[in-house]
């Protein structure tokens, strides 16, 4: 049995602009999901979600990732375990993570010597055929650790103050979210475009703020971006009452992370405001988690 994890993350800027080409601020984040694998005669793939052979209804990621291996080896059967610390459906991740984990964990497997840039392009291809339009930036991210500015894929400083995340436990699926995007585009390109190229000045405004670690001043960039996103129609009341939470009782900031209309929000703050800001959150029937940044990206954990 052999056991690979990848983290989960959370965007300082730039998500669904970054699907226009925009740049965004992303980081990885301390909770990940772990999938093993081992030699069996037939594909077997269990989660939380079931247990399925190749199924694109149920597994659709991990599904393509083995159809994706059988086209470079003589992969037949395969057993795939997955245990996840990550959300489903919640903007933090959770479907980069199990891709590139699954994908490492065949790699290790089946002995094909992928390396990381290999991972994350594998990872890309497969979000961009079960999620229709995909950016790179979660599965860069999650193969990568650390804070990532995309396109460019450079990295910067990693974050180094208290992150706090509330999940509104609404379900969202991200394919529907950024087809609702390019909906509202194609009806009124005059307007969502500059909000779009908008979303994409917080990154090139905050690149040099994240590496300074003036916090403060991401966290009015923040701020500013969730105006944006609500504009784009991706919030929902439960994200607007957590945000305004967490920034009335000590967050530098706060917004959506991810594709939005339900999962999750997060706020930075200073860690000794760590604790009000969760409170404040959870009081607004947020469910929290307070997590720090990583420079871990995918790994190996067992064999
Ligand atoms: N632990 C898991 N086990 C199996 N599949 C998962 C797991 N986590 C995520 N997924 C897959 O990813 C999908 C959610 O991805 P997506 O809509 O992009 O939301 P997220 O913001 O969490 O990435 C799930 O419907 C499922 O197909
Ligand atoms: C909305 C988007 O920018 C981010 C989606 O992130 P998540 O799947 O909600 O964690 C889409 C993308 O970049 O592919
Ligand atoms: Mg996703």
């Amino acid at each position: 049995m052999i056991t690979c994890s990848a983290p989960g993350k959370v965007y300082l800027f730039g998500e669904h602009a970054v699907v226009y080409g925009e740049p965004a601020v992303c980081c990885a984040v301390d909770i990940r999901t772990r999938v093993s694998v081992g030699p069996a005669d037939s594909v077997t793939i269990s989660s939380s979600l079931g247990t399925t052979g190749i199924d694109f209804e149920t597994h659709p990621y991990v599904s393509a990732v083995v159809e994706r291996f059988r086209e470079i080896t003589s992969l037949e059967g395969v057993s795939i375990r997955i245990v996840s610390e990550i959300p489903v459906g919640s903007g933090l991740g959770s479907s980069a993570a199990v891709t590139i984990a699954t994908i490492k964990a065949l790699d290790t497997l089946l002995g094909t010597g992928l390396e990381l840039d290999d991972i994350a392009r594998m990872g890309h291809e497969v979000e961009q055929r079960i999620q229709g339009a995909a950016s790179q930036t979660d599965t860069y991210v999650c193969t990568m650790g650390g804070v990532v500015m995309i396109p460019q894929r450079k990295g910067l400083d990693l974050i180094d103050c208290g992150l706090v995340i509330g999940n509104t436990n609404i379900f969202s699926s991200t394919k529907e979210l950024v087809a609702n995007v390019a909906e509202l585009n194609e009806s009124f390109p005059e307007v969502i475009g500059p909000v779009l190229s908008s979303i994409g000045m917080m990154s090139t405004v905050g690149e040099d703020l994240v590496n300074s670690k003036d916090y403060v001043s991401v966290g009015k960039l923040m701020n500013i971006n969730q105006g944006l996103l609500d504009a784009i129609g991706v919030g929902c009341a439960e994200l607007s009452s957590f945000t305004y939470a967490a920034r009335n009782n000590g967050a530098y900031g706060a917004k959506i992370t991810g594709a939005g209309g339900g999962g999750c929000m997060v706020a930075i703050a200073p860690r000794e405001r760590v604790d009000d800001v969760a409170a404040a959150i959870a009081a607004a029937g947020g469910e929290v988690v307070v997590t720090e940044a990583t420079d871990i990206g995918v790994r190996e954990e067992s064999r």
